[in-house]
């Protein structure tokens, strides 16, 4: 099926630097996603964007380039519910891939097991507004049931602004949770304001919270931006994962957000964006948490 692209749609960047960051050994992109090719596996139809397709093979091949061993795989909303690029991107990863798949209260526990054998250690609860109309909560917490017994745990997407209003049903779930990008923060407003100190009280007392601190590209107001080998990006978002690396060493993760869909104004270079991290966790011993360490805890751990 031929699909019309989302008019305005950035593509990714077609010659990504080779970082200058040289990356620890096992590192992990813990938040990346594959698109279609949407003529095999066609988009949900009801998506709220058409992406161009970003499949596997340009993914595994960044992945090479930019010093990553292994790739989390997450289901975007232009999927849906149907986890059938996703499967197949890590059926064909030897290993190397793990996937967060988004599912509906009907899938029984035989599906699972098949989503579990392909390489899904989770599910992902989006409540972006433009991005999904999100389901009932009591839908969302009847999938968190079946999914606790695999030992599976939950993502969730949202804006800062949100954060008051699922408050209790977020703390109610029953398992490891990972909030996507810091629960998108405002990055105008201070790092130690009432908006990012909910999120930071979120990961204090719950200690089953994980935090990406990711999508710098996504958030900055003020940049500079990963592009032209420019090596501190980002500035005005480097305090807000700063202080989520410093005060949560063991549960932060980071991923490239590859490939970076819904940006408007600009697309980084993604070897930039991983030069990016040396300002988030200036040092070794922090990178090898954040890029080894947690995420093989969270997806592999079989290996430790
Ligand atoms: O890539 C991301 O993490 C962020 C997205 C897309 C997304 O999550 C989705 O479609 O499910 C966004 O903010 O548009």
């Amino acid at each position: 099926m031929k699909f019309d692209i989302t008019p305005g749609w950035l593509p990714f960047h077609p010659n990504p630097s080779k970082p200058h960051l040289k990356l620890p050994k096992g590192a992990v992109d813990a938040h990346c996603h594959v698109f279609g090719p949407g003529e095999i596996f066609p988009y949900a139809p009801e998506r709220k964007y058409t992406p161009c397709d970003a499949p596997k093979e340009k993914l595994f091949a960044l992945r090479d380039l930019l010093g990553f061993e292994r790739n989390v795989i997450v289901q975007a909303t232009c999927h849906g519910a149907d986890n059938r690029a996703l499967v197949d991107a890590l059926q064909s990863a030897n290993g190397k891939a793990r996937g967060v798949a988004t599912v509906r209260r009907d899938i029984t526990p035989e599906q699972l097991q098949e989503l579990h054998d392909a390489g899904v250690r989770g599910v992902r609860f989006n409540f972006v507004k433009r991005l999904v109309d999100a389901p009932p909560k009591d839908t969302l917490m009847e999938i968190a049931q079946k999914i606790a017994p695999f030992g599976w745990h939950i993502v969730i997407y949202f804006e800062a602004a949100d954060l008051k209003e699922y408050w209790d049903f977020f703390t109610s779930l029953p398992t490891t949770v990972v909030v996507d990008h810091m629960g998108r923060p405002d990055v105008t407003k201070p790092v130690n304001g009432e908006e990012f100190e909910l999120f930071v009280k979120l990961m204090r007392e719950h200690t089953n919270f994980w935090s990406k601190v990711s999508c710098p590209e996504r958030l900055s107001k003020t940049g500079p931006k990963a592009l032209n080998g420019e090596q501190h990006a980002y500035t005005d978002v480097v305090p807000f994962a700063r202080r989520l690396v410093q005060e949560f060493p063991d549960r932060v993760l980071f991923g490239t957000d590859w490939p970076h869909p819904n940006l408007k104004d600009h697309m980084p270079d993604d070897g930039l964006l991983v030069d990016y991290v040396a300002q988030i966790a200036p040092s070794e011993q922090e990178r090898q948490q954040l890029l080894v360490d947690n995420p093989m805890r969270l997806y592999w751990p079989e290996e430790r």
